[in-house]
């Protein structure tokens, strides 16, 4: 069977999940499309999925019976109503991260998917896909490092678009750590804490930049991350655990050692799109096969909600100067992974 998508959202990465999905993977097809910038989604559409059906919004997208599962990369201040639509409408839906942009939003999305019975929600948090954060997980998991006891991180992007603002360094890039981090450690956060270095000279005026983020988890085991959006050299992405026994270092993409014009130099990658370019397929195979297999093996909604209130707390942390205490109740037995419902 051919799973049918539908795809709310073509700009970047709505149009990298189209070429996915209908040309890449195996087993599905993008049968239709929108964008609130139609002229954007037609032009998409002509040019990677010419038969798709271009709506008019999202709601009717999803409510088509043609449509088996939506995929949902628009931006994150819409994600709660068009996965609170999947949900009314009882269709898988794949939601970019972040699954919401505030932690009640993301609890609402909690709450209805509970009260319809079926596990629906998928978040794109593909770096526990990546190969080199799961080679990481290993030498976790097998003991060879010890208990793990402090991890160094760096988001690092080269630039960032105009609508990325605000608090986006919190809520839109670190969600990244606070999903993966979490995962590699299996372990929760109890407290944040956000440390402003002095402003690079190549963010705007209105954009604090760069960021040092501070978490604790429950084992106690101590986190800083630093997010710099405008960093010029490159896309970068850096992790070191600490532990009892050994350090284990997150591995660089692989790119050939050059001995040119006197020096000896790897590439460093520019775009997320190629950094995790791999780890886009794997999450996107593993979600069709779940979707028809009727469950949800992914990031849950449950994952969503955590990533969101512990951003909360970064921001909260930011503004204060305080170190802010991470509170969230115990994960529903509905998320717990022996209890995964069938999805149709
Ligand atoms: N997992 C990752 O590594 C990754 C990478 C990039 C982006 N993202 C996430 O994907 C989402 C989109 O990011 P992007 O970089 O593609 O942004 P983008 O600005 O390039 O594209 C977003 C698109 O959503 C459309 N849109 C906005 N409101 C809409 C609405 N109400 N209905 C339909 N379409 C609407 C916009 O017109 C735009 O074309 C964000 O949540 C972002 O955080 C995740
Ligand atoms: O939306 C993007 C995307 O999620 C990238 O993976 C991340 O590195 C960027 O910081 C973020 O803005």
């Amino acid at each position: 069977m051919t799973l049918k998508i539908g795809v709310i959202g073509t700009g970047a990465i709505g149009q990298e999940h189209i070429q996915r999905l209908h040309h890449k993977l195996v087993g599905s097809t993008v049968v239709a499309v929108n964008d609130i910038n139609k002229a954007q989604a037609e032009e998409v559409a002509k040019r990677l999925t010419p038969a798709a059906k271009v709506f008019e919004n999202g709601h009717d997208l999803v409510a088509d019976p043609n449509v088996d599962a939506i995929v949902v990369t628009s931006w994150g201040p819409t994600h709660e109503e068009f996965v609170l639509s999947s949900i009314a409408a009882g269709k898988p839906v794949f939601c970019e991260k972040p699954l919401a942009t505030t932690a009640e939003a993301c609890l609402n999305i909690v709450n209805a998917e509970i009260a319809s019975g079926r596990q629906l929600v998928q978040v794109g948090f593909m770096r526990r896909y990546d190969k080199s954060y799961r080679l990481l997980k290993e030498q976790i998991t097998n003991g060879n490092l010890g208990e793990p006891l402090m991890v160094h991180c760096a988001h690092r992007n080269p630039s960032v678009p105009e609508v990325y603002a605000g608090d986006m360094a919190i809520t839109d890039s670190f969600p990244h750590e606070i999903d993966v981090l979490r995962w590699l450690l299996d372990d929760d956060y109890v407290s944040a804490q956000v440390i402003m270095p002095r402003k690079t000279k190549h963010t705007r005026k209105d954009l604090d930049d760069p960021h040092m983020i501070l978490l604790e988890t429950k084992k106690g085991v101590r986190i800083d991350v630093e997010v710099f959006v405008n960093c010029p050299y490159g896309y970068d992405i850096q992790c070191q655990v600490v532990g009892e026994d050994g350090i284990g270092y997150l591995p660089e993409p692989m790119s050939v050692l050059l001995r040119k014009d006197a020096k000896l130099s790897h590439e460093i990658l520019q775009d997320w799109k190629l950094r995790f370019i791999d780890s886009y397929d794997v999450e996107l195979q593993e979600w069709i096969e779940s979707v028809k297999a009727g469950v949800v093996r992914g990031p849950t909604a449950w994952d969503g909600y955590f990533a969101s209130v512990t951003a909360d707390a970064c921001v909260e942390a930011k503004h204060s100067g305080k170190i802010v205490p991470i509170r969230i109740g115990e994960r529903p037995s509905f998320y717990a992974p022996t209890a995964l419902k069938p999805a149709a």
